[in-house]
């Protein structure tokens, strides 16, 4: 059995599944070139049959990536798969997912068919897939629930037809890892012909124990790719965590015994890209990611680490991109050390004149900061995708009065298509105003989903980073504003959301 670990990302597809995360189509490309970088053997860029915006967001990774496979998961239909065949047709390597569910639960309530049907339907979908690519991955969706004799005759079945890897799914998040470890180990043993594709586990998060399932699927059951999102973002409490399993095998490989390609120095980059293209914020004292996960505050510890740091530290910050600063950007650095410090944090900028603006941005925050932390700088390239579109709405600035006893104002100045818009209203605070103002020029007609507030670099003197949730027909998008002054982040918040509402070209893929 091979000794390489298949790292298959699915961010971009289950990850975008988590109730409010759906990215536009620039987003998932920004996302895809950092896990490129990162070195992700699959990315899986969507669900091509899911909408237009789905499919154009695949096809245009799969044309703009060279070093990852790019997949497109589908449904066992021959509609599903031949639309993932075409988004997929310019990859330099691609690969179709499709899957059906197994478990009796299913099959029967869901599927509304009977399990001769359903293996007939897997067969005919790996058959119509086969003949489109070479690549093809079966997933028996709800696995971990099914029957093992009747799964054993499925997978038999789609590897006879030409499935080169097979997806066990723990699709609801049920499974404890030694049963689950077992479970893989058992079936690799009862189907006949296991050797002949890569076997996987998709763990669910439900019980918190998606990542440790994963292992042991991969450590008893004898799977070789884990199928995982950065930031375990996905469907409800999330997939297994690329980071922390990436971060297990590495760190154990005494007892996993297993390689990855991953290049981890690229891991918190990634991270921080995901958390602020969706708006879901990390948690502190999240493994591997979190800001607190490489931090000591007790003098014990801080004594210990001061003189070996591998006291209370089992990896080092550096391997994961936890990059020690070494220059210290202010108002007074130049356009070299900006881009240098882009670079090192994974932002790739696509024009001379997006590299101007995102630096002009930078100076007017360095002329009210001291320092700049790496955060500010990845929310100011992130407010406008960071890539110098022109943006329908524009923030131009900001009042507002605010005290005790009195009704909040905000008067907002912004620009709609180049033309200045005076906007004010009173509203239940000073945020409330002022997209209150906005919305009374706009009239978007958006019912706002989630409003969280993020200050993204420790004191007081930071930025405050803002993510406006919209909703309005259907359409789910994310706004993200940042500045030393809540207020004003908020109302940026609010601007970015609305452009994304109105914006033609950036489709918003459906939510799963
Ligand atoms: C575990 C997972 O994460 S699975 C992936 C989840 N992701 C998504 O659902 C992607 C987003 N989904 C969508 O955009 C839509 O649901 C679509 C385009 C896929 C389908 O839309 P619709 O055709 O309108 O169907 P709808 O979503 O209402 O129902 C799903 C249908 O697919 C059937 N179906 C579900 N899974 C499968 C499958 N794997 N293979 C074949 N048919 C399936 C269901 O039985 C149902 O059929 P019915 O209409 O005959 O009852
Ligand atoms: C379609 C499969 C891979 C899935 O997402 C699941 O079962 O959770």
């Amino acid at each position: 059995m091979s000794d390489q670990l298949i790292i298959f990302d699915t961010t971009l597809r289950d990850g975008e599944q988590s109730p409010g995360a759906s990215m536009t189509r620039d987003e998932k490309l920004r996302i895809a070139r950092q896990l490129e970088r990162l070195k992700v053997d699959v990315i899986e860029a969507g669900f091509a049959a899911a909408s237009n915006g789905d499919f154009e967001s695949i096809q245009t990774i799969a044309r703009s990536i060279k070093d990852s496979t790019i997949c497109s998961l589908s449904r066992a239909n021959d509609r599903d798969i031949a639309r993932a065949a075409e988004a997929l047709k310019d990859a330099h390597r691609g690969r179709i997912h499709t899957f059906i569910a197994t478990s009796p639960l299913h099959m029967e309530k869901k599927l509304r068919m009977t399990p001769e049907q359903v293996l007939e339907q897997a067969k005919q979908a790996v058959r119509f897939g086969r003949n489109l690519m070479d690549d093809i991955e079966f997933s028996a969706e709800d696995g971990y629930r099914s029957e093992p004799d009747f799964l054993a005759r499925v997978i038999e079945a789609v590897i006879n037809e030409g499935a080169t890897t097979i997806n066990v799914p723990d699709t609801v998040g049920y499974a404890i890892p030694e049963l689950y470890g077992e479970f893989i180990r058992k079936l690799r043993e009862r189907v006949p012909n296991s050797d002949k594709a890569v076997w996987s586990v998709h763990c669910h998060n439900d019980l918190g124990m998606a990542v440790a399932n994963s292992l042991a699927g991969v450590k008893i059951g004898g799977a070789r790719q884990i199928e995982c999102t950065i930031n375990g973002l996905g469907e409800r409490a999330g997939n297994c965590s690329l980071e922390e399993v990436v971060m297990a095998i590495k760190t154990r490989k005494d007892y996993f015994g297993l390689d990855v390609n991953i290049d981890t120095q690229h891991i918190v980059a990634a991270s921080r890209l995901v958390s602020q293209t969706t708006g879901f914020i990390v948690q502190p004292n999240k493994a591997v990611v979190g800001a607190n996960a490489f931090a000591h505050a007790s003098g014990i510890h801080q004594d210990g680490v001061l003189k070996a740091r591998d006291t209370y530290e089992i990896m080092r910050a550096e391997d994961v991109g936890w990059a020690a600063n070494k220059i210290v950007l202010g108002k007074l650095s130049g356009r070299n050390a900006f881009k240098q410090r882009l670079q090192e944090l994974g932002v790739e900028l696509d024009s001379e004149a997006a590299i101007n603006q995102a630096f002009t941005r930078f100076k007017e925050l360095a002329d009210r900061k001291s320092e700049i932390f790496d955060e500010d700088i990845l929310a100011l390239v992130n407010v406008d995708g960071g890539q110098g579109q022109e943006s329908q709405f524009q923030f131009i600035s900001l009042a507002q009065q605010s005290e005790t006893g009195e009704r909040p104002h905000a008067s907002v100045v912004f620009s709609n298509a180049g033309q200045e818009i005076k906007a004010s209203s009173d509203g239940n605070g000073p945020v409330d105003a002022s997209f209150k103002a906005i919305e009374s020029e706009v009239k978007s007609g958006a019912e706002m989903v989630l409003y969280s507030v993020n200050a993204i670099s420790g004191s007081t003197e930071s930025q405050g980073e803002v993510t406006v949730r919209l909703q309005r027909s259907g359409r789910v998008v994310n706004g993200v504003g940042a500045d030393p002054d809540i207020v004003v982040a908020s109302a940026k918040a609010y601007l970015s959301a609305l452009n994304k509402l109105h914006s033609n070209h950036e489709v918003v893929a459906a939510q799963g």
